[in-house]
């Protein structure tokens, strides 16, 4: 792959809250091997491919830290639902009947295809099918933390929690040693996963050197099952109890939260990942994100999948997440918009363990890169840059992305999907899944 000189309006350096202007980056097969002023560029590369970005912000790609990418083949199946009910009248019956390795692949296709047109370049997932799972990313040339999920119940994919443990020890051997792709172990919920399978995850965890990825108070009525009918404590504390939190965790949701509970997330140093959309559509209610940030806690930003959104659409969330926390606390200067920013990147790549790879535009790390075009009406004029990437963008204003260096949108094209072939697959998915 050429050297290419990417030649933007604007660099946002997330590490040091800079925008730096009259600069380029230069990316030499997979990586940023250079950000430095433009003459001194042209100079030192002088053969290099130039991509001039006269009206462009360039970002490091977004991660998105909370997702089921294969749901899109459930987008708008159930909605205006609580979250129980969404799944046990629904979802978990959709899926019984479903799910297998092609409805995975299609369905994280379709994900990743609309993901990387919206600037998003990094998926925390957690779905059934793991080995589907990181086939489509694989294929797709996309950054996949791949979730292999366990659940104390049967599906089509497994029998039992051992079975699961068995089907993701597989997976991860197959995949061992692909750069794009990542595994965690991830124990769906408290209240679908046993004390038992708990602690085995948490052996095989710190074995392995995984990472565990679990939603956890998600809504209240989880919080009072626990409390008051299945173990006599909040799913938290019975979780810490049983050493979940002294393993690298994300924690997905994290919507209800004592003062107590922040804390201790804080101490234990467990990541969260703030999913808006989805908890105000499921009505899960308001995460105290402000809270968790003040106290410290890594706090990321996820889509949670599309059957939940309905969209994978990081910017949204993103506006959501600033806007929301100011309603919330009364306070208009509670997350400010270089801080969302870095939830939806830096915050993001930690979580994942992967901040030294991806999640700021740093020399050394890989290419990840996004170019969001600010001609548009709606982003103009543009007194600061990373005001309209929080407060005013579209997704569809995003005009380039780079994964790993190599070109996955160019001017608002997707290069590795065939849009055409994506929708007649969505179709042959709605016709089995609802015939008419
Ligand atoms: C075992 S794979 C993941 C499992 O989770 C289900 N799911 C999707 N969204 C949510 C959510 O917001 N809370 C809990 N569970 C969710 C999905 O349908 C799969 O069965
Ligand atoms: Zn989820």
């Amino acid at each position: 792959m050429s050297t290419q000189i990417l030649l933007p309006r604007w660099l946002i350096q997330i590490e040091t809250r800079e925008v730096l202007t009259g600069h380029a980056l230069v990316i030499k097969q997979d990586r940023i091997v250079a950000v430095l002023p433009v003459a001194d560029a042209i100079a030192r590369f002088a053969d290099a491919e130039r991509i001039d970005l006269p009206e462009h912000a360039l970002l490091p790609g977004l991660v998105n830290l909370h997702t089921h990418s294969a749901m899109t083949l459930l987008r708008g199946y159930a909605d205006d639902l609580a979250l129980m009910d969404w799944l046990n009248d629904h979802i978990w019956p959709a899926e019984g009947a479903h799910v297998s390795d092609e409805f995975v692949f299609d369905g994280t296709q379709l994900a990743i295809a609309e993901m990387i047109r919206g600037g998003t370049t990094c998926a925390n997932d957690m779905y059934f099918h793991h080995g589907a799972v990181a086939r489509a990313a694989l294929a797709s040339g996309f950054r996949m933390m791949v979730g292999c999920s366990i659940l104390e119940f049967p599906t089509p994919y497994a029998a039992d929690a051992d079975q699961y443990i068995r089907r993701a020890l597989a997976c991860i051997d197959e995949f061992a040693g692909e750069s794009l792709v990542g595994f965690t172990l991830a124990p769906h919920a408290p209240y679908s996963v046993s004390d038992a399978t708990f602690g085995r995850v948490i052996t095989l965890a710190d074995e392995l050197g995984l990472g565990i990825h679990c939603h956890i108070h998600e809504t209240q009525d989880e919080i009072d099952d626990s409390l008051r009918r299945q173990h006599g404590v909040r799913p938290l504390e019975r979780l810490a109890r049983l050493g979940l939190l002294d393993s690298p965790l994300i924690a997905a949701h994290m919507v209800h939260t004592t003062d107590a509970e922040i804390a201790l997330l804080a101490q234990r140093g467990v990541h969260v990942s703030h999913n808006p959309a989805s908890n105000l559509k499921l009505a899960s209610g308001f995460a105290r994100i402000a809270d968790q940030l003040a106290a410290g806690i890594n706090v990321g930003i996820g889509t949670d999948g599309a059957a939940s959104n309905n969209k994978l659409d990081l910017f949204a969330e993103l506006r959501l997440a600033a806007l929301l926390a100011k309603g919330q606390s009364g306070n208009p200067t509670a997350l400010p918009a270089w801080q969302a920013l870095e939830m939806a990147t830096i915050n993001g790549a930690k979580a994942l363990g992967w901040d030294d790879r991806i999640g700021s535009l740093e020399v050394g790390k890989q290419a990840d890169v996004i170019a969001v075009d600010l001609s548009a009406l709606g982003t103009q004029p543009a007194y600061d840059p990373v005001s309209h990437l929080v407060y005013a963008v579209d997704r569809n204003q995003v005009s380039h992305v780079w994964i790993a260096g190599v070109p996955q949108l160019v001017n608002g094209e997707l290069t590795r999907f065939k849009s055409a072939q994506l929708v007649a697959n969505a179709r042959r998915w709605q016709a089995r899944i609802a015939p008419r």
